[in-house]
């Protein structure tokens, strides 16, 4: 038998996965595991807890991408380079379902079963690591605003809903980005650093896998409420990025600078303060994956 550390974030989406921890043990036992379940106490505690993942062969996370954010960054700070199997539980599940990791538990057990491992590139933004996503303006900090019940009542809906509630309050900021061969100087309303290919749902960098080696930087410039109303219909159909109100790079590192102060976000959760020195970082993980 092997041994799998399991850690969970009982509070990631409709806080269901408390439930299911006994189907999740009796598939991987089946499955040739030994598992020692760890629930997470606090964002904290992911980080003092992941230690007793060195006792183990591989490591499970459940939660949503802030919790597989937070897991992925604890492993690299201590060091733990072991196979990582994803049991999607969160809202929004952006990196799992890049994976082709759906919502059902015994889905997501089987993949780690089977034992098909692939490797992914890492992004990292000053000192943190992020899988998915990093980001910053309009919208992007939704799902840090959002209150945790509304989110476990409503589920994705709750993100809509916050999004609505902030558009009154949207501005274009000015942005300098630096990438090894150009300079942009914009006002932009977001931009959004993608590894995989989804953020919030969307489907923002189609041809982009997370392990191709590059990030795909794209921003929303400023523009008139009609035009980005055009601009989301077209990221509906996957046909923005040769849009006049794009900027699309992909690349292995981007410097961004921002005179204003404005929050940024990694995989959902609070990231670090401009300037950001964003890049693909030479850790990558290997990770369980249907296929
Ligand atoms: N006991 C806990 N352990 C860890 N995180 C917790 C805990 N209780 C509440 N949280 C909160 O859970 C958040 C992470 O949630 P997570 O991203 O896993 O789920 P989600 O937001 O529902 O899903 P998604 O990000 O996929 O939409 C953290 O920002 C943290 O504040």
């Amino acid at each position: 038998m092997q041994r799998a550390f399991l850690i969970y974030n009982p509070y990631s989406g409709n806080r269901s996965f408390r439930l299911k921890i006994d189907q999740v043990v009796h598939k991987l036992q089946l499955g040739g595991y030994i598992v020692t379940p760890y629930r997470t106490l606090s964002i904290e505690n992911i980080y003092e807890g992941i230690k007793f993942a060195n006792e183990h062969d591989i490591i499970i996370v459940s939660g949503g991408d802030g919790t597989i954010n937070h897991v992925i960054n604890a492993m690299i700070q201590h060091n733990i380079n072991k196979p990582l199997g994803i049991i999607p539980s969160g809202t929004a599940n952006d990196f799992a379902s890049h994976l082709g990791i759906g919502r059902k538990i015994t889905d997501a057990c089987e993949a780690i079963v089977r034992g098909n491992l692939t490797k992914f590139d890492l992004g990292k933004i000053n000192d943190r690591y992020f899988i998915n996503v990093a980001a910053a303006g309009l919208l992007t900090d939704v799902s840090q605003k959002i209150d945790i019940n509304l989110k476990n009542t409503l589920g994705k809906v709750a993100y809509y809903l916050k999004g609505i509630e902030q558009l009154p309050n949207f501005r274009a900021i000015p942005i300098k980005i630096t990438t090894e061969d150009k300079i942009i100087e914009e006002k932009i309303f977001l931009f959004v650093i993608l590894n995989g290919s989804s953020a919030g749902g969307f489907k923002l960098a189609p041809d982009a896998t997370a392990n191709d080696g590059y990030l795909n930087l794209i921003a929303v410039k400023q523009c008139n409420l009609v035009e980005l109303l055009n601009l989301f219909i077209k990221m509906l159909k996957g046909e923005h990025l040769d849009s006049n109100n794009i900027i699309y790079l992909r690349g292995k590192n981007f410097k961004i600078e921002c005179s204003d102060d404005i929050e940024t976000d990694i995989d959902g959760e609070r990231g670090p303060n401009f300037p950001l020195d964003v890049r693909v970082s030479d850790k990558t993980i290997s990770i369980f994956t249907p296929y």
